[in-house]
C-alpha cells in the first residue's frame, strides 16, 4: 500500500453565509493535509458538522478548494455515493445508470451492457424503467450502490451508505464492500458506526473543525476518538 493516489496539502474550503445584508466566509475545511494510498480503505470520523461530507465532495471534484492543493494521480476517477445522490429524477433508473457510467469513463455501449448486472444487484427489476422520482430512498440507495459496483471507480467514496436499505440489502452491500476491501480499489468511507469502521477500514482520518486532528491505524485512532 505504497502508491499514492491522492494528496491534500493545506486544503481550505469556505462557504459563503448570507445574514441580512452581510455575507461572511465560513471555513468548513481548514489547512487539511493527508495522503491516500491505492488499495486502502480510509475511514473518516468526526463530530456532526466537522466537514466529513465536504471532504468527500472535494475528493470527488464536486467542489473546488479556496486554498491549498489537491493532487490526483492522472486519470484517477472518484465516485461519490451518498443518500442525496445526484440522480436526474425525471429520467429512469436505467438512463441514470447509463449517464453515471458514461461520466465515469465507460462508453455508451459498455454502459448499456452493464444494465443487466445493475438490475440483478439492485433487484429493482422493471422499476429500472420508471423515473427515479418514483423511487423510495432505499430503492435509490440500491440503484446508487449497484451503479458504483459496476463502475468500479478508482476511488469509491461512501457517505454513510452501509446502513441503508433493508436487512438483505445491507448484507449484500457489506459483502460487496468486503470484496472491494481485498481488491486494488481505494475507498474513503464516512461513518458514525464503530462496527463498520472496524470491519472495513485500514486507517482512520479524524477531522475536527475541518482539519486533520489525527490519522493512523484504525484501532488506535478509534480508541483516541472514543476517549474524548
Ligand atoms: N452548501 C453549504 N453552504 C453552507 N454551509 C454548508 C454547506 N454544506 C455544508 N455546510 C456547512 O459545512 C459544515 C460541514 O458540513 P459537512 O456536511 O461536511 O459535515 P459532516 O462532518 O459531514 O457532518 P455530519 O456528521 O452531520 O454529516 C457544517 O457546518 C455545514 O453546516
Amino acid at each position: 500500500m505504497s502508491e499514492k493516489t491522492l494528496s491534500f496539502e493545506n486544503v481550505g474550503l469556505a462557504y459563503r453565509r448570507n445574514v441580512g445584508f452581510w455575507s461572511s466566509k465560513n471555513w468548513v475545511i481548514n489547512n487539511l493535509t493527508f495522503d491516500l494510498y491505492k488499495g486502502e480503505v480510509l475511514g473518516v470520523i468526526g463530530k456532526n458538522g466537522a466537514g466529513k461530507s465536504t471532504l468527500l465532495r472535494l475528493i470527488a471534484d464536486i467542489v473546488k478548494p479556496n486554498q491549498g492543493d489537491i493532487w490526483r494521480k492522472p486519470k484517477t476517477r472518484a465516485q461519490l455515493l451518498t443518500l442525496g445522490l445526484g440522480f436526474n429524477n425525471q429520467l429512469s433508473g436505467a438512463d441514470n445508470a447509463i449517464m453515471s457510467l458514461v461520466i465515469l469513463g465507460k462508453s455508451i455501449k459498455e454502459a448499456k451492457s452493464l444494465i443487466s448486472n445493475i438490475k440483478d444487484f439492485s433487484e429493482l427489476d422493471d422499476l429500472l424503467n420508471y423515473p427515479v422520482s418514483t423511487y423510495s430512498s432505499g430503492e435509490k440507495a440500491r440503484l446508487g450502490f449497484a451503479i458504483a459496483i459496476q463502475a468500479k471507480p478508482d476511488i469509491l467514496l461512501l457517505d454513510e451508505m452501509l446502513g441503508v436499505g433493508d436487512k438483505d440489502f445491507q448484507k449484500k452491500s457489506s459483502q460487496e464492500l468486503k470484496k472491494i476491501v481485498n481488491s486494488e480499489q481505494t475507498v474513503v468511507l464516512v461513518s458514525h458506526s464503530n462496527v463498520t469502521l472496524k470491519q472495513f477500514c485500514h486507517r482512520l482520518l479524524w477531522i475536527e473543525n475541518g482539519t486533520n486532528k489525527a490519522i493512523g491505524p484504525c484501532d488506535h485512532i478509534l480508541k483516541e476518538y472514543l476517549k474524548k
